[in-house]
C-alpha cells in the first residue's frame, strides 16, 4: 500500500504506457463495470478522478450483526502491508475473514454477483473495528511498485485492482470514508458497500483513488472490505 507523501508520485513502471498488464485491467474494468449497472440499487457516485459507486442495503442487518459478531470474537491490531507490525497509519482491529461460516458465505455470494470476477481474484474479507480517535490515515489501496515490497505482491496476485467496503454500522459521530481529491465523503450506513477501481481508465495506478477512513469521534465503526487482485491471489 503506498505511504501518502509518496502516493502522489508513481514509479516509472506504472506510467501509462499501454503495457500487457495495463490492458488487463481496463477489460476486467469494463466487465466489472457492466455487471454493477445491472445490480440493483447500485449509484455512481459524481466523485471526480476516480470509479465510485454505492449500493445501498448490500447487506441485511442480520447480517451486519452476524458478522459484528465475528469481528469482535477474533480482533487483532490492524497490520500495514510492507509494515510488519501496527501502525499509527491504521490504528484499528482487524479481523480475517475465512471461508467458511455461513455470514462469510452470504458476503462472498452477493460480492461475486455484484462484481462478476472470479472469487480466486478475492483476497480474504477483512472486518475491522474503530473505537473512538482510532483511523485510517489516506491511502491508496493498490500497491506502490517502487516499493520493495512490490516483487513479493506480483507473486501473490499483482495489483489491487478494486476495493469494496461494507459498513456494518453507523458510529454516532465521526468514521466517514473520505475521498480528499475526488471530493467525496461517505457517511457510514449499515449494509451500505462502496465499491471504487483503484486503477485508472489506462489500467494504471489512480492516485485519484486517495482515501481515508476519518477518526471515529463517538461510538465504534465496524466496516468489512475486500481487495481485488489483477490475478489469482496466492497468500
Ligand atoms: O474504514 C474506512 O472508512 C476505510 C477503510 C479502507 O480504506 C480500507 O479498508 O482499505
Ligand atoms: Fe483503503
Amino acid at each position: 500500500m503506498s505511504a501518502p507523501a509518496s502516493g502522489l508520485e508513481l514509479s516509472p513502471p506504472d506510467r501509462r504506457d499501454g503495457n500487457i498488464e495495463a490492458l488487463g485491467r481496463t477489460e476486467s474494468a469494463a466487465e466489472v463495470r457492466e455487471r454493477i449497472a445491472c445490480y440493483p440499487d447500485a449509484v455512481r457516485m459524481p466523485a471526480t478522478g476516480v470509479e465510485l459507486y454505492i449500493v445501498r442495503n448490500f447487506l441485511t442487518l442480520d447480517e451486519c450483526a452476524a458478522l459484528i459478531a465475528m469481528i469482535d470474537a477474533n480482533r487483532v491490531p490492524s497490520p500495514v502491508v510492507g509494515d510488519a507490525t501496527a501502525s499509527a497509519h491504521r490504528t484499528s482491529e482487524t479481523c480475517y475473514l475465512y471461508p467458511g461460516p455461513a455470514p462469510v458465505t452470504a458476503v462472498e455470494t452477493k460480492l461475486d454477483q455484484l462484481t462478476g470476477l472470479e472469487p480466486c481474484y478475492g483476497e480474504a474479507l477483512q472486518g475491522q473495528r474503530y473505537a473512538v480517535g482510532q483511523e485510517f490515515k489516506p491511502h491508496h489501496d493498490f500497491f506502490d511498485t517502487g516499493q520493495p515490497y512490490w516483487q513479493d505482491q506480483v507473486a501473490m496476485g499483482g495489483q489491487r485492482t478494486w476495493s469494496a467496503m461494507t459498513f456494518l454500522n453507523e458510529p454516532e459521530a465521526g468514521g466517514r470514508t473520505n475521498y480528499p481529491t475526488a471530493g467525496v465523503a461517505i457517511t457510514p450506513k449499515a449494509g451500505n458497500l462502496v465499491i471504487w477501481n483503484n486503477m485508472d481508465e489506462y489500467g494504471a495506478p489512480n492516485a485519484g483513488s486517495l482515501h481515508q477512513g476519518m477518526p471515529v469521534e463517538r461510538g465504534v465503526k465496524y466496516v468489512l472490505t475486500k481487495w481485488y487482485r489483477e490475478r489469482p491471489w496466492c497468500q
